[in-house]
């Protein structure tokens, strides 16, 4: 055979065949001995997929291939496995967890998510930034979310669940199934539309909201995110290298424009609301005051792009993962009566007491809060967290060092389900959060909203969510379980989701209490 004016033999072809196939198996498989290096018990992987070829073929959720990892190291503290060709080491002892989120957090002060905010401009947000300019953007932006802040939303939350009790009514009336998933999803839409945005998404008055198709759509895993998740066997960094971006164009431009619209709109009219663009445009203002030397790491001015991109991972952040936990707790209320009757007991009483539902209300309903704990445990819609360390962490026990840029899984779903600190850990009992239970837990035993100074910013807002839609349900309604979900149970998770959502729809009867 004649290629290139060179004589090329079938023994050529043979070793170039073997010499690049050799090259890939070796690229499936180097990454094999990071964890025996350091002396670190470790998951027997496979090439390529390390210890996630169920979940990359969308056969696992991923809280399942968590708990089976978990499992295999019963009695270890932790233990080092590969996400596809990356070692992370899973963190299971509580002690250990709350030295790598808190006291030990100068090692571990990102989420080793890669993102590559040129690319996408969405994503120079609070999630994923990184070190000094994370620190600095956090301190800014955590008075947007005082209880003083939330207190003035009161109005705007009850603004929308009243619009879902509309909603409910007529569905009702018309005998149609309510799925609460997308039912509890508007709302949540709602809710961020107007204590965000200051606008009304009214996606629970009208079925073709904008903005309720766009949050569906930013979070249903779309072709993009399939062909990012292949892209990342082979290298975390692929997506960025190849210009592959995680939003596509139009969605991107939809959230920038909205932003920059709004923010037009009031300094055109001298309009101020109670909201979160105020607050963020108030805290531009006084940046655009300010010396601040761009190159400082340590300063972070908040212009445009960066309000547009906090403002976007508000709406992301906020809205499915409340949605998603209304749904659990009102599915676990519709199959435990004798928990749902309590509840309500106590709402009536103490609505009675107030004559609202609001901040201070709801702040006075114990059960409420046990009963939102234990869906949260129950439920953690995160189900892990994750930390990249910062710089070398001796492992306690081990030869050798966590080295900057190795990463750290802390199980939250598996030790949320763990018999040692949860006895029957299927069964839904808010008990497990009296004051004397949870204190008889170690800390770092219940971590639905993350901990350490990383912690979910938007945990205070979120439970004020929680609790005005469900008293304010409850008060009105009584739920049971429909018999079209009945014959569904029990409830599997979504594959090929990052956070936790039942695969079925859930359909609940709302009979209104006179
Ligand atoms: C039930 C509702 C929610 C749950 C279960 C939840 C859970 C979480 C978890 C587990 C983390 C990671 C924490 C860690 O790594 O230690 C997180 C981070 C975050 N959440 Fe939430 N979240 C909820 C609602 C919200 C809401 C309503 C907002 C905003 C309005 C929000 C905004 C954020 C942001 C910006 C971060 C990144 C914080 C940082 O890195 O500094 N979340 N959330």
């Amino acid at each position: 055979m004649n290629a290139f004016g060179y004589e090329v033999s079938w023994f050529d072809i043979f070793f170039l065949v073997v010499s690049l196939v050799s090259i890939i198996y070796y690229f499936g498989i180097n990454t094999f001995s990071h964890w025996e290096k350091k002396g670190i018990k470790f998951m027997k992987p496979v090439p390529f997929f390390g210890n996630t070829l169920d979940l990359a073929i969308g056969r696992q959720h991923i809280t399942t291939c968590h708990q089976v990892i978990y499992d295999y190291f019963a009695d270890d503290a932790y233990g080092g496995w590969l996400a596809n060709r990356s070692p992370l080491l899973m963190v299971k002892d509580p002690e250990l967890i709350q030295q790598i989120l808190v006291k030990d957090f100068v090692h571990f002060y990102d989420r080793g998510t890669t993102v590559d905010m040129k690319l996408d401009p969405l994503n120079a947000n609070l999630l994923n930034m990184t070190g000094q300019r994370w620190k600095a953007l956090r301190q800014k932006l955590t008075p947007a979310f005082s209880s003083g802040k939330l207190k003035l939303m009161s109005p705007q939350f009850n603004e929308c669940v009243d619009d879902l009790c509309g909603l409910i009514d007529e569905k009702s009336n018309k005998k149609e199934l309510i799925d609460v998933q997308e039912s509890m999803s508007k709302l949540a839409t709602d809710v961020i539309g107007s204590c965000a945005f200051g606008l009304q998404f009214n996606s629970l008055k009208n079925p073709e909201s904008e903005f309720r198709r766009m949050g569906r759509d930013i979070l249903r895993p779309s072709w993009r995110f399939k062909v990012r998740t292949f892209m990342r066997v082979i290298s975390d960094s692929l997506p960025s290298l190849l210009g592959v971006k995680a939003f596509d164009k139009s969605k991107e431009d939809f959230f920038i424009n909205l932003v920059n619209d709004t923010m037009k709109y009031r300094e055109d009219n001298k309009v101020e609301r109670n909201d979160f663009i105020q607050i963020l445009m108030n805290l531009k203002k006084i940046d655009e005051n300010m010396e601040i030397d761009p190159n400082n790491e340590s300063h972070v001015i908040l212009d445009d792009k960066l309000l547009a991109a906090n403002t976007f991972i508000f709406f992301i952040a906020g809205f499915e993962t409340t949605a998603t936990t209304l749904t659990f707790s009102m599915y676990e209320l519709a199959v435990n009566q004798e928990i749902q009757d309590k509840l309500r007991q106590e709402v009536q009483t103490t609505f009675e007491k107030y004559g609202a539902i609001n901040y201070d209300s709801t702040k006075d309903m114990d059960y409420l809060d046990r009963v939102i704990s234990e869906t949260l445990r129950k439920y953690p819609i995160a189900g892990s967290l994750i930390r990249r360390c910062t710089k070398a962490w001796q492992v306690p026990g081990a030869k050798g060092k966590l080295e900057v840029g190795d990463r750290v899984v802390i199980p939250v779903y598996p030790i949320h389900h763990d018999p040692k600190y949860y006895p029957d850990p299927q069964k839904f009992d808010p008990e497990r959060f009296t004051p004397e239970n949870k204190r008889s837990r170690p800390p770092c035993t219940y971590m639905p909203f993350g901990d350490g100074p990383r912690i979910c910013i938007g945990a205070r807002f979120a439970l004020q969510e929680l609790k005005t839609t469900l008293s304010s349900i409850l008060l009105h309604y009584k739920l049971t379980l429909n018999e079209k979900s009945k014959a569904t149970l029990p409830l599997k998770m979504k594959p090929r989701r990052i956070l936790m959502q039942s695969e079925q729809e859930i359909y609940i009867n709302f009979t209104k209490i006179k």
